[in-house]
């Protein structure tokens, strides 16, 4: 029989992506309730507790609840999509190229965080370099990144895409976490191994989806001999043996006069790069993803998957 799945918060953002990678397929068999009932209560626990994989694309105070329906219930695995287990060290964080035992954590966990899109760009630069000893303790990081507006959820869909509201947004690009206490910020600090919180600047474009995080590193202040070449070197090697983080060439890396932040739009990868000058004293670390992709719904579904093939 084909696994259950059930998506709780099918109707939103991150959960229509997701049912939209499971259209056709025929090994999972998809719950799911009428949109008009997507609040009602009794409806959701009697699905979550039907399903064998619950994927939760809720508010983080509604998958605190969601997680709650089916505790008691051990035929049920879940993952959750929000920031509120991501934490949680009874929780198995679903970034499976984040190290090599990661794929096999979510494998066989019951409980999986998916990571932040943000996040899954700064942790995919910055742990391989810590793991490698490349950046030492007390570095000073900083991340900087813009998203696609589909990154809001449906609040800030309409905000952009309807400029008739009150609360309509009309920026092409504005900064937002300007007090600096972003969400995501204890979560790039746990899963990338720092023992200083980074600081991070996230900011909204005016597309739908697409992302880049930066990390700008000092080669002075890292481990001594650290050069672009070798750091570039650590990526490649961190990342070997699979498909879904890729790191480019560096002789393709220079040739390019920009990068565009919705060249992954559609996709469940991510592209790292390293880019600085050759003997120059300063790199910046750029990762290239979708929120919706790599940054939410195609991991899910990769996490989905992972859970299923153990
Ligand atoms: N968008 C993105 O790029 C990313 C999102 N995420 C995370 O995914 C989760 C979902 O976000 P997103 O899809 O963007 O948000 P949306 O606002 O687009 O969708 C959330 C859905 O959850 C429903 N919902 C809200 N509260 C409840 C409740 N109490 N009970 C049942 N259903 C409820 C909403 O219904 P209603 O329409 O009635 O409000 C809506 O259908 C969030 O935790 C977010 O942080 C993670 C990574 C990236
Ligand atoms: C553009 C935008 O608003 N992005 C959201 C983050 C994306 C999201 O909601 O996902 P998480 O579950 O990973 O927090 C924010 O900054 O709050």
């Amino acid at each position: 029989m084909a696994p259950k799945i059930f998506i709780d918060g099918e109707h939103g953002t991150t959960g229509l992506q997701i049912r939209t990678r499971m259209a056709g397929r025929r090994d999972v068999e998809l719950l799911s309730i009428p949109e008009a009932e997507r609040r009602n209560a009794a409806m959701r626990e009697d699905m979550l507790n039907s399903a064998d994989v619950a994927i939760l694309c809720l508010p983080d105070d509604a998958s605190k609840e969601a997680a709650q329906m089916v505790a008691g219930n051990n035929n049920v695995r879940v993952i959750d999509t929000s920031t509120a287990f991501r934490v949680n060290p009874s929780w198995a964080y679903g970034f499976a190229e984040m190290d090599k035992q990661q794929a096999e954590k979510i494998k066989a966990a019951r409980f999986v965080a998916n990571p932040g899109c943000y996040p899954t760009g700064a942790i995919g630069i910055i742990r391989p370099l810590r793991a490698a000893g490349i950046l030492p303790d007390g570095y000073p990081v900083t991340v900087n990144a813009v998203s696609g507006y589909t990154g809001g959820g449906k609040q800030m869909i309409a905000q952009i895409e309807d400029q008739s509201r009150d609360d309509a947004i009309s920026a092409p690009h504005f900064l937002y976490g300007l007090t600096l206490t972003h969400k995501h910020v204890p979560e790039m600090k746990i899963h990338g191994l720092l023992d200083r919180a980074p600081i991070f600047s996230p900011s909204v474009g005016k597309f739908p989806q697409g992302m880049i995080v930066q990390v700008p590193l000092h080669l002075d202040d890292l481990a001594e001999g650290t050069t672009l070449e070798s750091i570039h070197a650590a990526l490649v090697a961190h990342y070997a043996g699979q498909e879904i983080v890729t790191v480019v060439p560096l002789d393709e890396s220079r040739k390019l006069p920009r990068i565009d932040a919705v060249e992954l739009a559609g996709k469940d990868t991510m592209k790292l790069f390293v880019f600085g000058t050759p003997g120059a004293s300063q790199v910046n670390l750029v990762a290239l993803l979708d929120n919706l992709g790599k940054g939410a719904s195609g991991a899910a579904v990769q996490n989905m998957d992972l859970m299923l093939a153990s």
